[in-house]
């Protein structure tokens, strides 16, 4: 049977965020004895938590929101490649990855080992593989990271180029356990109308 597999982190009050950042936190804030019917449940979290999509407004004071955002690129044919133990993710990494019609791209690299911790350091985008990716057409970039540029980074040098060239962001995949080759991808953002970024439920399924 061909099962949509899920690749997104689980949101529990543990999930490691950015250092600094809001903590995640969902509790039930109305109970089922003070309310007389139901447990109503309150989140807090960063719009950049676990498995999320960035909004260019992320980096960029004039740029897109999440609700500006058209959902079709986050849903459909994706390609999944492997790239272990690499320094940084640019086009010589990539070299010999057949990209043919490839519109969404979710790279696994296995850098982030221990996900109960936040990593010290990540191989980052280079800023000139987004020129590359857009001219192959891709469309949207996937990582099993915290971000596409470097932990320190404070230009986002990757986040904006990414952006320029058209490509959107998916970042905190779990792809552990996925084997590369095609797959049908859907991790759509919430309708979040003046947001910087959206947690997904980020899942795939194996093409053919
Ligand atoms: N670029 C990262 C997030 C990020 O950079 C960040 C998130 C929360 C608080 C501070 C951050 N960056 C600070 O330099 C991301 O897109 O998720
Ligand atoms: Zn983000
Ligand atoms: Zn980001």
């Amino acid at each position: 049977m061909n099962k949509w597999i899920d690749i997104s982190q689980r949101l529990d009050n543990n999930i490691v965020v950015w250092p600094g950042d809001t903590p995640f936190s969902y509790k039930v804030s109305w109970s089922m004895e003070e309310s007389g019917s139901c447990n109503v449940g309150e989140i807090t979290m960063s719009a950049h938590t676990g498995t999320h999509i960035d909004a260019p407004f992320h980096f960029d004071n004039d740029g897109k929101r999440v609700i500006d955002l058209d959902i079709n690129l986050y849903i459909g044919p994706a390609r999944v490649v492997h790239l272990p133990n690499v320094a940084k993710i640019g086009g010589k990494e990539l070299n010999g990855v057949d990209l043919g019609g490839v519109e969404r791209l979710l790279i696994r690299t296995d850098a982030w080992s221990d996900r109960r911790a936040f990593p010290s350091s990540i191989p980052p985008v280079e800023p000139g593989l987004a020129a590359y990716l857009s001219e192959r057409g891709v469309r949207l970039l996937g990582l099993d990271l915290p971000s596409v540029d470097a932990i320190d980074s404070k230009e986002l040098s990757a986040h904006h180029e990414l952006t320029r060239c058209g490509i959107h962001i998916l970042e905190g995949l779990v792809l552990d356990e996925v084997e590369p080759g095609d797959y049908e991808l859907a991790a759509l953002p919430l309708p979040l109308v003046e947001a910087d970024g959206s947690p997904v439920r980020a899942v795939i399924r194996k093409l053919r």
